[in-house]
């Protein structure tokens, strides 16, 4: 990788984020503060936490801004401990614009016929062979006529990688302008990409990536001769309209990537419209998110016209093989004393404990750590990278319980825990059960079916209430647990 926008070593990939903005002039900021920042839309209050800090308190009423800050952390929190592609044995749904031309799927990067240079990149990565999505997706991204696509699949499972291997197809690199456009919620997310384009386009060293993103001030009345320019949408636009570093006619692939969070912000939605509108007809419009609500739904129709649909189920949850107890307890201590008995009595490998706000967390953790156990806390407080860091030792096995809130470990997997206890049940922001949420601390997917334990610590009326909620909800029993009792305790860990 030759150029300077481009000069990243795959295996420093820590400092990548920092060295790949080494070029950019950043007003005011030291270019190594700006990586840490959760970028903030520009029509927002100035708020006091300006060091990136992303406020999760689960009681807190969120505003729109919190409720994409959340969404934003949570899929760059995602990226930064994920390795792997997240396995799924669900069946593809296809939904093709034309439904009689035939449906290619390849098992093989080969049969893609790509650039050489993008099949040694793609190998470069470790990737053998296409993902579930990738099967579908890429044949259809990468056919002639270009066709346009709406696909949504679950985080880890192979979006990014799919268009980053179509952007970099269809590059020209002895056309000296922008040509693929590719959008991002967030700052972050931006440089997230921007590095994955980087990896896979290792061998090929003619092709240049642009940041177009905050902080990222190019002389007026320049024109960008970069290949691929990947963005926030605020910036986008300005380098679109207001400023003119990119002539939009010219771009021939249009990504716009986690539409699921783009849409939490209104302003990014009418951005990227606005954006949209300025493309050629014929550009290849290609949509990703890993949700697919109605709103999601709504906004990508706007944006991609005829679309081909792609869809990947979630691997289904489930409590079947999950042994159910609850405590009954008065009050916090008691339900601290609870879990010292429980821990009393039977080996636990590693456990998470769900807290419902931080507060509790940062409680339960002093104490645990006073009773000597090595304890990980994850606290809405810490910036993403340091709550990535929190459960790489984690997984690593360095501490064995892990005290977190909520929003801070959605989604993250928990294949090697064993134990979760619920010291607070989770509940919606209506108070009401939150059976989403209590399946996914919980549940196993099908195919990791091991056996775990939830114990569910219930403190008062109302809590039993929400637990007998839960329990109607998914029509399993929960059981009552005395954890006075040493030999009881010991009888349900085997
Ligand atoms: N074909 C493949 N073979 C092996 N690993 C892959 C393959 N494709 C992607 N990966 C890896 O799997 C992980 C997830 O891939 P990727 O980031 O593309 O998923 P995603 O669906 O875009 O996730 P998100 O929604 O969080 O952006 C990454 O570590 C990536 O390097």
């Amino acid at each position: 990788m030759a150029t300077d926008s481009w000069a990243l070593a795959v295996d420093e990939q820590e400092a990548a984020a920092v060295d790949s903005l080494s070029h950019l002039e950043i007003k005011d900021e030291k270019p190594k503060d700006v990586k840490l920042k959760v970028e903030k839309p520009k029509d927002e209050k100035s708020k006091p936490d300006v060091n990136g800090a992303v406020k999760t308190d689960n009681n807190v009423e969120k505003s729109e801004d919190d409720e994409k800050e959340d969404k934003a952390a949570q899929s760059l929190l995602n990226k930064l401990i994920r390795s792997n592609l997240v396995n799924n044995t669900n069946q593809v749904e296809v939904l093709q614009r034309d439904p009689n031309s035939p449906l290619y799927s390849v098992k093989s990067f080969e049969e893609l016929r790509l650039k050489p240079q993008l099949l040694q990149g793609v190998y470069s990565m470790g990737f053998n062979r296409p993902s579930k999505i990738q099967e579908t997706a890429l044949p259809m991204m990468l056919a002639e006529p270009p066709q346009n696509l709406i696909a949504q699949s679950q985080s880890g499972t192979g979006k990014t990688a799919a268009f980053v291997l179509a952007m970099l197809s269809r590059v020209d690199p002895a056309c000296r302008y922008p040509q693929c456009l590719c959008l991002s919620p967030t700052y972050e997310l931006a440089l997230q990409t921007g590095k994955v384009i980087e990896q896979m386009g290792k061998f090929y060293p003619e092709l240049k990536l642009e940041y177009a993103v905050r902080g990222n001030k190019l002389e007026r009345g320049q024109k960008i001769s970069e290949h691929i320019v990947i963005g926030t949408p605020g910036t986008v636009l300005d380098w679109c309209s207001k400023l003119k570093f990119i002539d939009p006619k010219k771009i021939k692939v249009f990504v716009l990537d986690e539409a699921d969070v783009m849409i939490a912000t209104q302003g990014h939605q009418d951005q990227s419209i606005r954006i949209q509108r300025m493309l050629p007809r014929d550009c290849q419009m290609l949509l990703f998110s890993a949700t697919f609500e109605d709103s999601v739904w709504k906004f990508a129709q706007k944006m991609v016209p005829d679309p081909n649909i792609i869809k990947l189920k979630r691997e289904e949850e489930t409590l079947d093989t999950i042994k159910q107890y609850y405590v009954l307890c008065n009050n916090r201590d008691e339900k601290f004393q609870a879990l010292c008995n429980i821990y009393g009595a039977i080996t636990i490998a590693q456990a998470m404990i769900f807290c419902h706000t931080k507060k509790t967390a940062n409680w339960l953790a002093a104490e645990l750590s006073k009773e000597g156990h090595q304890v990980a806390l994850l606290n809405g407080d810490m910036m993403v990278e340091q709550r990535a860091a929190v459960i790489e030792r984690f997984r690593a096995g360095k501490e064995k319980v892990l005290v977190t809130t909520n929003v801070c470990a959605r989604g993250i997997d928990v294949e090697q825990v064993s134990v979760v206890i619920n010291f607070d049940l989770p509940v919606d922001k209506d108070g009401n059960p939150d059976n989403e949420t209590y399946l996914h601390r919980i549940g196993r997917t099908g195919r990791f079916g091991k056996r775990g334990l939830a114990v569910n610590m219930v403190d008062s009326k109302h809590s039993l209430n929400i637990l007998t909620r839960i329990q109607e909800h998914f029509n399993k029993k929960i059981e009552k647990l005395d954890t006075d009792d040493l030999d009881e305790i010991e009888k349900i860990a085997n």
